[in-house]
Order: structure tokens, then sequence, then C-alpha cells
């Protein structure tokens, strides 16, 4: 089964929301206290995504607020660099701040991030820097769930996707789900709810899609009937290692696997999968070939140190994909 998009659009996908500094431990195996050295990277989820599209050849654009400072630039360089078109990212002109996340590698499986995100730039987009011309050009409009934190993040996220579903753009809400950037769950919940109710795909974590309903323990029986009950016709549940599903409206089920991998970090998972799922659908492949795109390209990133920098090209997912199939039919 295919997912179909309004093809006569200039750009595949426009990413809005943060942009920022990803700072990964280069001392592995041991806590932040004892880290002397960090690697510099582009990071925050939505740019990542951006990233990982544009270097599998899909046209990529960005919505989003700068700082006017050395990581602005930095980062806007980067962006432009990879392919992505950078003429909707904005420089805030009241003197805010870059977010920045240090990564802690304990472990291959025990890994955690200090976000610093007080008053970061990219929280004070304002509705009025959310153009519908910029918009309309695209098949897809991908947001993520952290710019619903704050406003005017907020309220510019939302124009974004309201001027989506007007131009027939398809809305893919990555929930991505960062505490810190949250007064409370209730409230996450209430924007979450908003956004996913009117989104066609939501690709989350299991845990996310509970943050979501507001619940624990949630069931993917339950979300899906509440989220085909609105716009969605395409949800993308993540259970990590255990594997992902995709359910259709049509009431299709696809499962994939993870790739086992040497695992050197845990996150840029998320980002990963979604962005060579996003290509994958995109350029016409099966939902269930979308998501071993998505398995593959996590499989990739989570061996390797950045989030951003390590987003593997089409020919490295699919080797892996058909070395992963040789195995399985030797089986
Ligand atoms: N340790 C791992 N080894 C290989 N693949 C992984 C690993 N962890 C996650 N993945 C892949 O990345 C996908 C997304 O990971 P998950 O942890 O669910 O999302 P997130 O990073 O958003 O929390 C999983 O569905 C799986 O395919
Ligand atoms: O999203 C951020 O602000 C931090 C990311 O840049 C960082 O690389 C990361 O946490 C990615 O994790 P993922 O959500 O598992 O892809």
């Amino acid at each position: 089964m295919k997912y179909e998009f309004n093809n006569d659009r200039e750009f595949d996908v426009i990413a809005i929301g943060r942009a920022c500094i990803d700072l990964n431990a280069v001392e592995y195996n041991r806590p932040m206290e004892e880290t002397m050295t960090f690697s510099k990277y582009v990071g925050g989820s939505p740019a990542n995504i951006a990233i990982g599209s544009s270097k599998l050849g899909l046209k990529a654009g960005f919505i989003g607020k700068l700082a006017d400072d050395q990581h602005g630039r930095f980062i806007k360089s980067y962006m432009q660099g990879v392919g992505i078109d950078v003429s909707n990212m904005v420089v805030d002109t009241e003197g805010h701040k870059t977010g920045l996340a240090f990564t802690e590698i304990l472990s291959p499986d025990e890994c955690s991030i200090l976000m610093y995100r007080e008053d970061v730039a990219d929280l004070y987009l304002a509705p009025n820097e959310v153009n519908e011309d910029y918009i309309k050009q695209a098949k897809v409009l991908l947001i993520s769930g952290t710019a619903l934190a704050k406003s005017p993040s907020r309220e510019a996220t939302i124009k974004a996707v309201n001027l989506a579903k007007k131009n027939n753009v398809k809305v893919v809400f990555e929930l991505d789900y960062r505490p810190y950037t949250w007064k409370s769950k209730e409230e996450t919940a209430v924007y979450y709810a908003l956004v996913a109710e009117q989104s066609d795909v939501v690709i989350g974590t299991r845990d996310e899609y509970d943050v979501m309903e507001n619940i624990v323990d949630g069931k993917n029986e339950d979300t899906i009937n509440y989220l085909f009950s609105h716009q969605a016709d395409l949800l993308v549940i993540k259970h990590g290692v255990e594997g992902s599903y995709a359910y259709a409206k049509s009431g299709e089920v696809f499962k994939a696997q993870a790739y086992k991998t040497q695992v050197l970090k845990t996150f840029g998972a998320g980002d990963s999968y979604a962005s060579a799922f996003l290509y994958a659908l995109i350029s016409g492949k099966e939902i269930e070939t979308a998501l071993k795109y998505g398995s593959a390209s996590a499989s990739i990133v989570v061996s390797k140190h950045s989030s951003s920098e390590a987003m593997p090209n089409v020919e490295e997912i699919e080797a892996l994909i058909a070395k992963n199939e040789k195995i399985e039919a030797r089986s």
C-alpha cells in the first residue's frame, strides 16, 4: 500500500521548529561530570529530519528562528550546505540564544541529554513569520511537538498547520516529546491532541502517544481508534528495539523490526527514522518498505556519533536492508 501526496509541489518537505546545536560527548562510557570534550553538530529534531531528508535527495525547506550569533550562523550555513532551502529561517533581533543539547553517553543503552533551552530563539518564531506562499509549495509540512511548548512558537506552528490544510499540504506530526520544554503533562496533552487531531500522519513512540492521550500504558488499538476518528489516515507507533508499526485507516497494519547493530548511543534514532520513512513514502514506496527504510536509517545513526552528520544516504540504507534480507532468507 502506498501513500498519496500532491505531486505538483516544488518542495517535498518543509519542516518547522527548532534548529539548534548538539554537543556530543567525545569521551564515551563515562558520566558527563567527567566528560571534558564535546563535538559540535547541528541538532534539534526537525532540523535533523530536514537534514536527513535532504541527504536522501528530497527537496527540503525549513521554517524557524535562529539566534543572531555564531551558533545561528553555523546552523544556517550547515543546513544550506546540505541542500536545504533556508529562505524562511529568520534571524532573531531580540538577543535570544541558540538552544544547546549536551549529550552523555554512559553506555550504548544509557544515554541522556542535558538541554539548555531557556529563552531560546526557536521558541520566538512568530505567526507573522510563517508564510502561506512558502507552505503551499510543499507536499509535506513536518511539525515537531516541541514547537508547541511555548508562545509565540505555539501559535506560529498552529498557523502553519492551518495553512497546510487550506492548501492541501499533508501535515506530518512527529510528537518529539521533550519534557523540560513543557510546564506540565496536562498542558502537553492539550496541544498534542489539538495538532494530532488535525494531522494526516502522526509519528511517535508508544510513550509519546501516552503523553498525547494523558494516560499510562496506552494501547495502540485505542490510539488508532481515537485518531482515525479525526483527520489522520496513517499512524506510526515506535517501540524502540522491539520495532515499529504503521497503521493505515483502511485497516492494514505493517510491522518492521529494528536492525541489530553495534550501538554507540541511543539518541538520533527517532529523527533518522522519520527522515528515511518520509523519504521512502514520498518516493512512492510501499508503507511496509518505508518502515524498513526508517529502521535501517535509525540503525545506522545509533552506531555513529552524531544525529545530523551521521544521516545515511540511500545506498547505505538499501545495502543494510538487503544484507538483513539475505540473512533472513538463509535462516
Ligand atoms: N538500539 C537500537 N538498535 C537498532 N535500531 C534501533 C535501536 N533503538 C531504536 N532503533 C530503531 O529506531 C526506531 C526509533 O527508535 P525509538 O527509540 O522508538 O524512537 P525515539 O528515538 O524517537 O525515542 C526504532 O523503531 C528502531 O527501528
Ligand atoms: O532534538 C534535539 O533538540 C536534540 C537532538 O538534536 C539530539 O540529537 C537528539 O536527541 C535526537 O534524538 P532522537 O529524537 O532520538 O532522534
